[in-house]
């Protein structure tokens, strides 16, 4: 599909966006090696998580799924079937990472394969911890890259330093862990999104950690479980998602947009604290909690920006919103360096290149460096043609420049942000003219 995009005079409203898509694929792994129902209330019916979905249901679990409210029939952490056939992830790292840890302790085998980007990405990072745990995970080329064959085995413990801050990792040794003889600890440099510990901890799991310090180290351990319980979720709307609200709301003129319900995680919401620090005009009110998750609505309006550097420990909390951030920086007074962020390379596309790529298009300045990007703010933009190459986030990344830009801008390949955004087009289109 190719989308196209028109200059907006403004962006006005009330809103709520998609549900969280980490929190929808934990809600359904959880709930299915969990006992009784698990319901989830705003689950995000985005691509990745409905594969979670399909792969499970191979597993012999009952997913109902009702517009945005799903049922989980929970089969108990021994209570996977054998997979007839293979387990296709589709464009999902966090459902094979994570489905990998599950995976390794039961007692049979499986495979776990994907798209082209998904063959393309890393698998080692996991493959090795969990080979150090007694896993046996292997592939045509190593272990390096799907597909995945997982002959189920009885795992022991580990101590496990992470060499990359990753919750996609520290989330498969997580439940690998449950599953495990002795304690399982993770040490993570820089922390990265708790989900996964916290709705453990909600279904009954027991899990110690240090204190949340972005300047320190964070540690965490999982003891054996026998059993964990059916829950009620309600999913917050994705911070990652309503960052492309916010920041076509802070680039057009005249405009004011709140957002009810966003999910305000502190290891997951470094975009506010970045926007915060480069000017915007942003608030952030009724905090609440949902399942142990900080919650709020945030209110945002036309701002005038100016760069920042963004880098070291803040990079984990807003890896994915970096594409848009970087659109945002190329409308900022001043020079703003992305640095530290080598993981983008290791996304759905190398999203270093494709960002870089993307905003050239667009007549910004970048020059692109090894771990990210230095943007040359307030450069005259101009509506373009812009390829996503199938990456989600850089579809709607170049949506909301080219509702800034001036002309008309074609995004080919437009359909991919029902990845994590289904109806993205249709929102942006029903916030103003
Ligand atoms: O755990 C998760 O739900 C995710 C973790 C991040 O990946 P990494 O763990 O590879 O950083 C993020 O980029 C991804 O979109 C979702
Ligand atoms: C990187 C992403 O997801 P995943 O790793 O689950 O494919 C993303 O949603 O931007």
């Amino acid at each position: 599909m190719r989308a196209n995009i028109y200059k907006k005079s403004h962006i006005r409203g009330h809103l709520t966006v998609p549900g969280d898509k980490s929190i929808s694929h934990r809600a359904i792994m959880l709930g299915a090696i969990a006992d009784g129902i698990t319901s989830i209330d705003g689950f995000l019916t985005g691509e990745d998580c409905l594969n979670t979905v399909s792969c499970f249901r191979e597993l012999g679990v009952t997913i109902d799924i009702d517009s945005h409210h799903v049922q989980v029939k929970g089969v108990g952490m021994y209570g996977l079937k054998p997979p007839e056939r293979l387990l296709d992830v589709g464009n999902s790292g966090t459902t094979i990472r994570l489905m990998s840890g599950i995976l390794a302790a039961q007692p049979f085998t499986s495979c776990l394969t994907g798209d082209e980007s998904i063959l393309c990405r890393p698998m080692l990072r996991v493959v090795e911890p969990l080979r150090q745990m007694g896993a046996d995970i292997n592939s045509p080329d190593g272990g390096r890259h799907a597909p995945l064959t997982i002959v189920g085995k009885k795992l022991h413990g580990i101590n496990y330093n992470m060499p990359v801050a990753s919750a996609q990792v520290k989330s498969a040794l997580l439940l690998a862990g449950l599953y495990a003889d002795s304690p399982t600890t993770i040490i993570e440099s820089h922390p990265s999104r708790d989900h996964t510990e916290l709705m453990l901890e909600t279904m009954g799991a027991h899990i110690s950690y240090s204190p949340l310090n972005f300047e320190k180290q964070r540690t965490v351990t999982i003891y054996p479980a026998q059993a964990l319980q059916g829950t009620h979720i309600d999913v917050p709307g994705d911070i990652s998602s309503t960052a492309f609200i916010i920041t076509a709301a802070m680039l057009c003129p005249d405009s004011c947009v709140t957002i009810k319900d966003v999910g305000i995680n502190p290891t997951r919401a470094g975009i506010l604290d970045a926007y915060m620090a480069m000017g915007a005009n942003i608030q952030i009110t009724n905090q609440r909690l949902w399942n142990r998750e900080r919650v709020a609505d945030i209110t945002v309006s036309t701002s005038n920006l100016h760069g920042i550097i963004i880098g070291g420990s803040m990079i984990p909390r807003l890896i994915d919103e970096i594409p848009i951030i970087a659109v945002a920086a190329a409308f900022a007074e001043g020079v703003t360096i992305i640095r530290d962020a080598e993981e983008l390379r290791a996304k759905e596309t190398d999203r270093i290149a494709a960002i870089s790529d993307m905003l050239r298009s667009f007549g910004a300045e970048v020059k692109t460096i090894e771990g990210g990007m230095v943007i040359k703010g307030n450069t005259h933009l101009h509506g373009c043609h812009i390829d996503s190459l199938k990456d989600h986030r850089i579809a709607m990344a170049a949506a909301v420049a080219g509702m800034v830009a001036d002309g008309n801008t074609y995004i080919d390949n437009a359909e991919c942000v029902s990845i994590s955004f289904p109806g993205f087009f249709e929102l942006m289109d029903s916030l103003g003219d």
